[in-house]
């Protein structure tokens, strides 16, 4: 089955709007999970609905731990949207990421831990697989749409999502990057990932790197200045890279063939006599495919 695209893209520190959208409007959306880190950016690119949302408020009000991540996933769902876009700015544990460099993550190691991770619990549970959190689809018009601006760009990663604020110690980042294998780190790709997946969504992340952490010998610590420096440019490449995205996608779609838009079909635990009516009702824009 076809249905129309529309594009959403969650801008990371930095990515704060984005640029040449036809009919641009600021809207409000309320969900039952209460209100999302911003108003939504809509309108169209190259005739493709668009939606960006600013994933720290304008002006960066909210903490990566205290982004509302249930809340724009669901006003993001709510809104018609079927291909997420996460850009994030990251910290790099590979000597050839270096900054300015754009990574697509296809892997996470959840480090959060103060975070509400799941739109299901008492009343109605719900596993779904994660295992590969990302989808193809997506991750390769990230991809491209990359190449295209000149960016370079290195496809596959592990992103470890601690749950700061505060950056890395150093004992911690040589742990992330030499036993447990990650490339890149940052604070909030978990649990957005998660919670797309759990609606439905097609979810890519697009990790644009600023710094070397705290591991590497020939830099220093991480401190917000000298990432804010590189940002600019990044935030930059980051608007070319989502200009490019509408006419790679197109103005309609079709099933995922990776089942990201299928995952609850199979997913919910609770005997239906058992379900919460209140539960329910909260996830009328996630999961209504499934429970209406
Ligand atoms: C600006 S330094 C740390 C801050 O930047 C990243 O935010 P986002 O992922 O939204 O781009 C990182 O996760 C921290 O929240
Ligand atoms: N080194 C780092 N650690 C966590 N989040 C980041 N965001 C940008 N750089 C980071």
């Amino acid at each position: 089955m076809t249905k129309e695209t529309m594009i959403a893209i969650i801008g990371g520190s930095g990515i704060y709007d984005i640029d040449g959208l036809e009919g641009a409007e600021w809207v409000t959306v309320e969900t039952p999970w209460g209100a999302p880190s911003d108003q939504i950016l809509t309108g169209t690119l190259d005739g493709v609905k668009m939606a960006f949302l600013p994933r720290h408020g304008r002006g960066h009000v909210h903490s990566p731990t205290e982004v509302p991540y249930r809340a724009n996933i669901d006003a993001l769902k709510r809104l018609g949207a079927t291909d997420v876009f996460s850009i994030s700015a990251c910290g790099s544990f590979r000597d050839e990421m270096a900054p300015g460099h754009f990574v697509v993550v296809d892997q996470f190691i959840d480090r959060t831990f103060a975070r509400d991770k799941s739109f299901f619990g008492t009343g109605c549970v719900a596993h779904v697989s994660v295992a590969h959190p990302t989808c193809p689809r997506l991750s390769d018009a990230a991809e491209t749409a990359a190449k295209e601006a000149g960016i370079t760009v290195h496809r596959g990663g592990t992103y470890l999502c601690m749950e700061g604020p505060q950056f890395s110690t150093l004992a911690e980042s040589k742990m992330y990057r030499e036993s447990w294998g990650c490339d890149v780190i940052g604070m909030t790709n978990m649990p957005e990932a998660k919670l797309a997946r759990e609606a439905e969504l097609c979810y890519a992340s697009i990790a644009m790197v600023t710094d070397y952490d705290s591991w590497h010998p020939d830099h220093g610590e991480v401190d917000v200045t000298s990432i804010i420096a590189t940002l600019q440019g990044n935030s930059a490449n980051g608007r070319t890279l989502v200009s490019k995205l509408p006419a790679l996608l197109g103005t309609t779609r079709a099933d995922c063939e990776h089942g990201c838009d299928k995952a609850l079909e199979f997913a919910i635990m609770t005997a239906p006599e058992k379900r919460d009516p209140a539960l329910l009702a909260k996830l009328d824009a996630v999961a209504g495919r499934v429970l209406t």
